[in-house]
Protein backbone atom coordinates (compact mmCIF):
# COMPACT_ATOMS: atom_id res chain seq x y z
CA UNK A 1 0.00 0.00 0.00
CA UNK A 2 1.20 3.43 -0.83
CA UNK A 3 -0.19 6.29 0.83
CA UNK A 4 0.94 10.38 -0.03
CA UNK A 5 -0.21 13.14 2.12
CA UNK A 6 0.30 16.56 1.26
CA UNK A 7 3.46 15.56 -0.95
CA UNK A 8 5.28 18.76 -1.70
CA UNK A 9 8.72 18.99 -3.86
CA UNK A 10 10.55 21.78 -5.44
CA UNK A 11 13.89 22.16 -6.88
CA UNK A 12 16.14 25.08 -7.37
CA UNK A 13 17.44 25.98 -10.49
CA UNK A 14 19.61 28.88 -12.06
CA UNK A 15 23.03 30.01 -10.92
CA UNK A 16 24.09 29.91 -7.93
CA UNK A 17 23.14 32.85 -5.45
CA UNK A 18 20.27 34.10 -8.07
CA UNK A 19 18.90 30.35 -7.81
CA UNK A 20 14.81 29.96 -8.72
CA UNK A 21 13.18 27.81 -6.56
CA UNK A 22 9.86 26.00 -8.72
CA UNK A 23 7.68 23.79 -7.25
CA UNK A 24 7.46 20.95 -9.32
CA UNK A 25 3.99 18.47 -6.85
CA UNK A 26 2.34 20.25 -5.08
CA UNK A 27 0.15 19.10 -2.30
CA UNK A 28 -0.95 15.57 -3.57
CA UNK A 29 -2.64 12.89 -2.00
CA UNK A 30 -2.81 9.75 -3.10
CA UNK A 31 -3.49 5.92 -1.76
CA UNK A 32 -2.65 2.84 -3.46
CA UNK A 33 -4.49 -0.22 -1.90
CA UNK A 34 -3.01 -3.40 -1.72
CA UNK A 35 -2.97 -5.20 -5.57
CA UNK A 36 -4.17 -2.84 -7.55
CA UNK A 37 -2.86 -1.46 -10.58
CA UNK A 38 -2.48 2.55 -10.62
CA UNK A 39 -1.49 4.64 -13.44
CA UNK A 40 -0.84 8.25 -13.45
CA UNK A 41 -0.37 9.87 -16.52
CA UNK A 42 1.23 13.55 -17.82
CA UNK A 43 2.62 15.12 -20.69
CA UNK A 44 6.58 15.75 -20.50
CA UNK A 45 7.41 17.76 -17.55
CA UNK A 46 4.77 17.58 -15.33
CA UNK A 47 6.12 15.94 -13.00
CA UNK A 48 5.81 11.77 -12.98
CA UNK A 49 9.21 11.21 -12.78
CA UNK A 50 10.04 13.61 -9.84
CA UNK A 51 6.95 11.92 -8.10
CA UNK A 52 8.58 7.88 -8.88
CA UNK A 53 11.83 9.32 -7.72
CA UNK A 54 10.06 10.47 -4.40
CA UNK A 55 8.18 7.24 -3.77
CA UNK A 56 11.27 4.96 -4.52
CA UNK A 57 13.39 7.40 -1.94
CA UNK A 58 15.78 8.57 -4.34
CA UNK A 59 14.98 12.00 -3.55
CA UNK A 60 13.00 13.13 -0.60
CA UNK A 61 10.44 15.64 -0.30
CA UNK A 62 10.27 19.37 0.28
CA UNK A 63 6.58 18.76 2.52
CA UNK A 64 4.18 16.03 3.23
CA UNK A 65 4.59 12.37 4.05
CA UNK A 66 5.27 9.20 2.32
CA UNK A 67 4.24 5.66 3.43
CA UNK A 68 4.90 2.50 2.09
CA UNK A 69 3.59 -0.68 3.66
CA UNK A 70 2.82 0.36 6.72
CA UNK A 71 5.70 2.46 7.19
CA UNK A 72 6.83 6.43 7.07
CA UNK A 73 9.62 6.74 4.94
CA UNK A 74 9.62 10.21 4.72
CA UNK A 75 12.62 10.67 6.37
CA UNK A 76 14.65 7.42 5.72
CA UNK A 77 18.53 8.32 5.14
CA UNK A 78 19.89 6.12 2.34
CA UNK A 79 20.73 2.44 4.16
CA UNK A 80 17.02 2.33 5.64
CA UNK A 81 16.15 3.51 2.10
CA UNK A 82 18.57 0.33 0.54
CA UNK A 83 17.04 -2.09 2.64
CA UNK A 84 12.84 -0.99 2.25
CA UNK A 85 13.80 -0.70 -1.32
CA UNK A 86 15.06 -5.05 -1.35
CA UNK A 87 12.50 -5.87 0.90
CA UNK A 88 9.42 -4.15 -0.31
CA UNK A 89 9.60 -2.80 -3.97
CA UNK A 90 10.62 -4.12 -7.53
CA UNK A 91 11.33 -1.90 -10.31
CA UNK A 92 10.54 -1.47 -14.33
CA UNK A 93 12.31 1.28 -16.66
CA UNK A 94 11.34 1.75 -20.22
CA UNK A 95 14.71 1.18 -21.16
CA UNK A 96 15.13 -2.11 -19.24
CA UNK A 97 18.25 -1.27 -17.59
CA UNK A 98 20.02 -4.89 -17.20
CA UNK A 99 23.94 -5.21 -17.00
CA UNK A 100 24.82 -5.98 -20.35
CA UNK A 101 27.70 -8.56 -19.42
CA UNK A 102 25.65 -10.48 -17.29
CA UNK A 103 23.30 -13.26 -18.70
CA UNK A 104 19.55 -13.27 -18.33
CA UNK A 105 19.59 -15.81 -15.20
CA UNK A 106 22.35 -13.83 -13.65
CA UNK A 107 20.47 -10.21 -13.95
CA UNK A 108 17.86 -11.89 -12.33
CA UNK A 109 19.86 -13.18 -9.61
CA UNK A 110 21.27 -10.06 -8.49
CA UNK A 111 19.04 -8.90 -6.10
CA UNK A 112 19.58 -12.24 -4.35
CA UNK A 113 23.06 -12.22 -4.21
CA UNK A 114 22.57 -8.59 -2.70
CA UNK A 115 20.08 -9.85 -0.22
CA UNK A 116 22.85 -12.81 0.99
CA UNK A 117 20.61 -15.62 -0.22
CA UNK A 118 22.81 -19.01 -1.10
CA UNK A 119 23.25 -20.20 -4.50
CA UNK A 120 20.29 -23.07 -4.05
CA UNK A 121 17.72 -21.02 -3.43
CA UNK A 122 18.79 -18.33 -6.26
CA UNK A 123 18.34 -21.14 -8.40
CA UNK A 124 15.84 -22.48 -7.77
CA UNK A 125 14.00 -18.76 -7.47
CA UNK A 126 15.49 -17.80 -10.62
CA UNK A 127 14.32 -20.62 -12.57
CA UNK A 128 11.14 -20.65 -11.09
CA UNK A 129 10.46 -17.06 -11.98
CA UNK A 130 12.21 -17.20 -15.59
CA UNK A 131 9.57 -19.99 -16.13
CA UNK A 132 6.84 -17.71 -14.72
CA UNK A 133 7.68 -14.75 -17.36
CA UNK A 134 8.29 -17.11 -20.52
CA UNK A 135 11.83 -16.94 -20.51
CA UNK A 136 13.28 -20.41 -19.44
CA UNK A 137 15.01 -20.99 -22.77
CA UNK A 138 16.52 -18.04 -22.95
CA UNK A 139 18.27 -17.98 -19.33
CA UNK A 140 22.21 -17.88 -21.12
CA UNK A 141 21.38 -15.10 -23.33
CA UNK A 142 22.94 -11.84 -23.15
CA UNK A 143 21.05 -8.64 -23.11
CA UNK A 144 22.02 -7.62 -26.69
CA UNK A 145 20.75 -11.25 -27.37
CA UNK A 146 17.21 -11.02 -26.33
CA UNK A 147 14.27 -8.44 -28.26
CA UNK A 148 13.26 -5.51 -26.64
CA UNK A 149 10.11 -7.66 -25.20
CA UNK A 150 12.27 -10.10 -23.76
CA UNK A 151 14.60 -7.77 -22.25
CA UNK A 152 11.82 -6.01 -20.43
CA UNK A 153 10.28 -10.06 -19.25
CA UNK A 154 14.01 -10.27 -17.87
CA UNK A 155 13.72 -6.66 -16.34
CA UNK A 156 10.24 -7.97 -14.83
CA UNK A 157 11.59 -11.25 -13.12
CA UNK A 158 14.67 -8.77 -11.75
CA UNK A 159 11.86 -6.75 -10.21
CA UNK A 160 10.04 -9.94 -8.87
CA UNK A 161 12.75 -11.77 -7.86
CA UNK A 162 12.74 -10.95 -4.38
CA UNK A 163 9.24 -10.91 -3.89
CA UNK A 164 7.79 -7.17 -3.01
CA UNK A 165 4.33 -6.25 -3.07
CA UNK A 166 4.46 -3.46 -4.60
CA UNK A 167 6.15 -2.80 -8.44
CA UNK A 168 6.90 0.89 -9.64
CA UNK A 169 7.42 0.76 -12.95
CA UNK A 170 8.62 4.09 -15.23
CA UNK A 171 6.62 3.79 -18.77
CA UNK A 172 7.18 0.23 -18.78
CA UNK A 173 6.52 -0.42 -22.47
CA UNK A 174 7.46 2.81 -23.91
CA UNK A 175 10.68 1.01 -25.79
CA UNK A 176 8.29 -1.34 -27.43
CA UNK A 177 5.88 -1.91 -30.31
CA UNK A 178 2.43 -1.91 -30.05
CA UNK A 179 2.18 -5.98 -30.18
CA UNK A 180 5.20 -6.65 -28.02
CA UNK A 181 3.58 -3.69 -25.38
CA UNK A 182 0.48 -6.01 -25.08
CA UNK A 183 2.44 -8.65 -24.20
CA UNK A 184 4.27 -6.89 -21.49
CA UNK A 185 0.74 -5.31 -20.36
CA UNK A 186 -1.02 -8.84 -20.40
CA UNK A 187 2.13 -10.36 -18.31
CA UNK A 188 1.56 -6.92 -15.91
CA UNK A 189 -2.39 -8.06 -15.77
CA UNK A 190 -1.67 -11.39 -14.72
CA UNK A 191 1.13 -11.08 -12.09
CA UNK A 192 -1.24 -8.36 -10.77
CA UNK A 193 -4.31 -10.84 -11.09
CA UNK A 194 -2.92 -14.15 -10.29
CA UNK A 195 -0.05 -12.88 -7.34
CA UNK A 196 -1.69 -9.34 -5.96
CA UNK A 197 0.99 -7.68 -6.73
CA UNK A 198 0.43 -4.12 -7.07
CA UNK A 199 1.54 -1.75 -10.29
CA UNK A 200 2.37 1.87 -9.43
CA UNK A 201 2.93 2.76 -12.89
CA UNK A 202 3.62 6.34 -14.51
CA UNK A 203 3.15 6.45 -18.42
CA UNK A 204 2.10 8.94 -21.23
CA UNK A 205 0.16 6.36 -23.32
CA UNK A 206 -3.24 5.63 -22.63
CA UNK A 207 -3.07 1.91 -23.70
CA UNK A 208 -1.24 1.32 -20.52
CA UNK A 209 -3.39 3.61 -19.03
CA UNK A 210 -6.40 1.34 -19.83
CA UNK A 211 -5.35 -1.62 -17.55
CA UNK A 212 -5.18 0.07 -14.56
CA UNK A 213 -7.58 0.12 -11.59
CA UNK A 214 -7.12 3.79 -10.80
CA UNK A 215 -6.17 6.50 -13.33
CA UNK A 216 -4.77 9.82 -12.59
CA UNK A 217 -3.86 12.42 -14.17
CA UNK A 218 -0.50 14.90 -13.26
CA UNK A 219 -1.17 18.57 -14.70
CA UNK A 220 1.94 21.06 -14.01
CA UNK A 221 2.90 19.18 -10.89
CA UNK A 222 -1.10 19.11 -9.79
CA UNK A 223 -2.97 15.84 -9.28
CA UNK A 224 -6.34 14.93 -10.83
CA UNK A 225 -8.34 11.88 -10.60
CA UNK A 226 -9.80 10.30 -13.83
CA UNK A 227 -13.12 7.71 -13.54
CA UNK A 228 -12.19 3.89 -12.88
CA UNK A 229 -11.16 1.74 -15.79
CA UNK A 230 -11.62 -2.04 -16.39
CA UNK A 231 -11.70 -4.21 -14.15
CA UNK A 232 -9.12 -6.86 -13.65
N1 LIG B 1 17.07 17.69 -10.61
C1 LIG B 1 16.29 18.69 -11.05
N2 LIG B 1 16.62 19.96 -10.84
C2 LIG B 1 15.84 20.96 -11.27
N3 LIG B 1 14.67 20.79 -11.93
C3 LIG B 1 14.28 19.55 -12.16
C4 LIG B 1 15.05 18.41 -11.75
N4 LIG B 1 14.39 17.29 -12.13
C5 LIG B 1 13.27 17.70 -12.76
N5 LIG B 1 13.19 19.03 -12.77
C6 LIG B 1 12.09 19.84 -13.35
O1 LIG B 1 10.88 19.36 -12.80
C7 LIG B 1 9.85 19.34 -13.78
C8 LIG B 1 9.23 17.95 -13.85
O2 LIG B 1 10.21 17.05 -14.34
P1 LIG B 1 9.93 15.47 -14.39
O3 LIG B 1 11.19 14.85 -14.91
O4 LIG B 1 9.40 15.01 -13.11
O5 LIG B 1 8.77 15.41 -15.50
P2 LIG B 1 8.17 14.16 -16.28
O6 LIG B 1 6.69 14.33 -16.25
O7 LIG B 1 8.73 12.90 -15.74
O8 LIG B 1 8.71 14.39 -17.76
P3 LIG B 1 9.11 13.29 -18.89
O9 LIG B 1 7.84 12.60 -19.29
O10 LIG B 1 9.67 14.15 -19.99
O11 LIG B 1 10.15 12.37 -18.30
C9 LIG B 1 10.48 19.84 -15.08
O12 LIG B 1 10.16 21.19 -15.23
C10 LIG B 1 11.96 19.67 -14.85
O13 LIG B 1 12.69 20.63 -15.54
Amino acid sequence: MICLKNLTHSFKVGKKGKENEIQVLKNISLTVNRSEIVTVVGRSGSGKSTLLNLISGYISPTGGEIIINDTNVTHFDEKKWTKFRLDNLGFIFQSFQLIPSLTTFENVELPLTLKGINEAERKQKVEELLARVGLHDHADHYPNELSGGQQQRVSIARALITNPSIILADEPTGSLDSETEKEILKLILELNKDHGITFFIITHNEEVAAISNHKYHLHDGVLGKEGASVEV
